[in-house]
């Protein structure tokens, strides 16, 4: 098992007690490098991914592929970006493809869901076998569904963990058939998005159905449908419930990725408790990330939000923030649940259950920690109830999530005296938080 990338250490959140008034440079989305390494793998010939992001989920993706064979190279590029050179994998029936490696391949899939879900559907269709693990927190997330699906569809896999869950090992033959399977999709989107990703690539197509229930996260779902249809798959929809994969090439490509727009949430978020002014350049003009919701729900919680004709995202803070009824926020969730434990009114973040499933039960880790520093939030089945509360300092603890790290510097940003537990986590997806944070919480002092 690999070692959990946490430190334990205390990090003193920024608190300079003046409006916030900065112009902040996000990172590309991890959602889309990662979809696009792995489209970039099966693809029909090299792809290059321009503004790639580089942060430790999207190393273990790398990584991952390099493993099942992909060539990547890593292009640093004059503005400090990196281009991704990636040369997709040999499969069976391809002349490289043929050999299956002699002993079994590790992939590490650290705290990554989009590699814990989206590789071993990939690793099938490549000759070997494959054993999967992750951290210890990678150890407790939901897994069952994606590996229940695999062995519906003929492949080998031997688990080795509780209930389907990592570590596990898996046996390719380079081929796989296809066909309909029903996926449960209620602790996770990832389940559904891994098998429409690969889906071309089976020799019959895909037809997935979501077993009966709630479907998490729905927007990424229709992330990689969107994703899918750019690079000249076809995904049609039988009903509300399935997706139809037709089998075919995937267009190898070259694109340049958006910043994380759910990442950008903290950074605007600070706009709001410090009433303050934040801009984030290249805001896309249309998009498929979740995060482009910041835009009505901060509007809803009081900020002006402006889209300026560069591109740029500008939200400016009222007075004093509303609380807010909101569902399906998705990994929105902790940086919106700070947020509301700062407004003057309640709100109730609903249709979020499979949060408990994340890189730890963010709805257990969110009350917990906030009510430790005098906040009143309650767990719901689904949800989070915030009520209205003075908040005082102390220590935010993390659990290894990133996002709960991003919420402890959130509300030390409004609260004096709060020391947030490993904020080196953030590394998941944004290595250069702490620093990016800095600059920001200071900018309304440079400014005087
Ligand atoms: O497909 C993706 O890129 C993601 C899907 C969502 O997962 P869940 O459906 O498990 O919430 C989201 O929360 C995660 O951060 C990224
Ligand atoms: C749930 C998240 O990540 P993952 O891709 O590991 O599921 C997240 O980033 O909020």
């Amino acid at each position: 098992m690999s070692m959990q990338n946490t430190v334990d250490q205390l990090w003193d959140a920024p608190h300079p007690g003046t409006p916030v008034n900065g112009t902040v440079v996000v990172p590309a989305s991890k959602s889309l490098t990662n979809r696009y390494l792995l489209l970039a793998a099966l693809a029909d010939g090299t792809s290059r991914i321009r503004n790639a992001l580089a942060s430790r989920d999207s190393d273990l993706m790398i990584a991952a592929l390099r493993a099942l064979g992909a060539g990547i190279e890593v292009l640093p590029q004059p503005d400090g970006t990196i281009d991704l050179l990636v040369t997709p994998l040999a499969l069976a029936g391809e002349p490289a493809g043929a050999e299956a490696a002699p002993e079994t391949v590790a992939i590490d899939c650290g705290l990554a869901g989009t590699v814990m879900r989206f590789v071993p559907p990939l690793a099938a269709l490549v000759r070997g076998e494959f054993s999967f693990d992750g951290d210890p927190h990678a150890r407790l997330r939901p897994m069952a569904p994606i590996v229940a699906a695999l062995k519906d569809l003929g492949v080998q896999v031997a688990e080795h963990g509780a209930d389907g869950m990592l570590p596990f090992t898996l046996t390719g033959t380079g081929r796989l058939a296809g066909g309909s399977i029903v996926v449960d999709g209620a602790s996770s989107s990832q389940f559904i998005s891994a098998l429409l990703l690969i889906g071309a690539r089976t020799a019959d197509g895909l037809e997935i159905t979501a077993a009966p229930g709630p479907i998490a996260s729905p927007d990424h779902i229709e992330m990689t449908v969107q994703t899918l249809g750019e690079l000249g798959v076809t995904v049609t929809r039988p009903d509300a419930r399935s997706w139809k994969v037709e089998p075919g090439a995937i267009g190898a490509f070259d694109k340049v990725m958006e910043p994380d727009l759910s990442n950008a949430g903290p950074f605007l978020a600070a706009a709001l408790v410090t009433s303050g002014t934040v801009r984030i350049p290249h805001w896309p003009a249309s998009t498929t990330q979740v995060g482009d919701r910041w835009r009505e729900i901060l509007g809803t919680m009081g900020a002006e939000v402006r889209h300026l004709a560069d591109g740029t995202l500008e939200v400016t803070g009222p007075e004093e923030i509303n609380g807010i009824d909101f569902a399906d926020a998705s990994e929105l969730a902790p940086t919106l649940a700070a947020l509301c434990a700062l407004a003057a009114g309640p709100s109730r973040l609903t249709g979020i259950a499979h949060l408990r499933g994340h890189e730890t039960d963010r709805l257990a880790a969110l009350a917990t920690e906030i009510n430790n520093l005098g906040g009143r939030v309650t767990e719901l089945a689904d949800g989070l109830l915030i009520e209205p509360a003075r908040l005082h300092g102390g220590d935010f603890g993390t659990y290894a999530d990133h996002r709960m790290a991003t919420a402890g510097a959130i509300i030390g940003l409004a609260v004096p005296g709060v020391r947030v537990l490993d904020i080196a986590t953030t590394a998941k997806t944004m290595p250069d938080f702490p620093a990016l944070w800095m600059t920001l919480a200071t900018s309304g002092k440079a400014a005087h």
